[in-house]
């Protein structure tokens, strides 16, 4: 399966303009071939939290009837990062899955609300699982700061996840952390990880880039820059039954002692 991560900076505050981008940049995506893409986190709005009972979107209804189109018209699965969704339990950080038919297949929102970037006190964490299932193959949806919890990934995986999917906004300052966490999750999990994560800078932060596609064994298939970039990578799900048997890990836990 041909991915893409479509690695963007985003306009604070500004869904129109952030529509208008993800538009062409899903078309770019499309054109290369690809067979699902992946957006960043918050992509319509950013961190603009203060005014989120401004700009968020209500029911993600927007969102959907977007992303829906668009998978239909180019016949593409897309994760859709996340959104500020405003639901009637609050605001939360809400990513939708839509297949390439441009059915809804999942909608998951942030569990791990984080601090230092004060979503505790805008956001309301989410409430249930990020499984779902394209092309009959099991796949994850994490959000950000949810790679630090590595108990959420392997519950998800022991349902069934090979393919665990992270959009991001994480700062550049722990780019660091970023890398290592990502690739930890792969090999711990035998799995593929594909994160995608926003560039540029808001007026708090300057975000890392360094979108990543991981796979089973954690090697990195293909790593962006900086910059913005539309990050291409195969996954192939015969690698991870290969990498599963030669170290059977899942055989040999001893789920009795944890
Ligand atoms: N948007 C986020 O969840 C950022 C998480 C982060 O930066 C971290 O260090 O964790």
């Amino acid at each position: 399966m041909k991915i893409a991560c479509l690695q963007i900076d985003i306009a604070f505050g500004n869904p129109d303009l952030n529509y208008e981008r993800a538009a062409d940049c899903l078309k770019k995506a499309h054109e290369a071939g690809c067979e699902l893409a992946v957006l960043p986190e918050l992509w319509t709005t950013g961190y603009d939290l203060t005014r989120l009972d401004e700009i968020a979107d209500t029911g993600a209804a927007r969102t959907k009837a977007f992303l829906s189109d668009i998978a239909k018209k180019y016949k593409m699965h897309i994760v859709g990062g996340s959104i500020a969704n405003d639901t009637n339990e609050g605001v939360k950080n809400t990513m939708v899955i839509v297949n390439h038919h441009g059915e809804i297949v999942k909608e998951y929102s942030k569990l791990h609300l984080f601090r230092l970037m004060n979503e505790e006190k805008y956001l309301t964490a989410g409430n249930t699982d990020g499984l779902f299932e394209l092309d009959g193959e099991k796949m994850a949806g994490f959000i950000c700061y949810d790679i630090r919890f590595p108990e959420w990934f392997r519950k998800h995986v022991l349902n069934g996840a090979r393919v665990l999917f992270v959009p991001a906004e994480w700062p550049l300052a722990r780019v660091d952390h970023w890398r290592t966490l990502l690739i930890a999750r792969a090999i711990e999990n035998q799995a593929y990880v594909v994160a995608c994560n926003r560039t540029g800078s808001d007026p708090n932060n300057q975000f890392a880039g360094h979108s990543i596609i991981v796979g089973p064994w954690g090697e990195v298939i293909a790593e962006a820059g900086k910059e913005e970039e539309l990050l291409i990578g195969d996954i192939n799900f015969n690698a991870i039954d290969e990498i599963r048997s030669r170290i059977p890990v899942f055989e040999d836990r001893l789920d009795s002692f944890y």
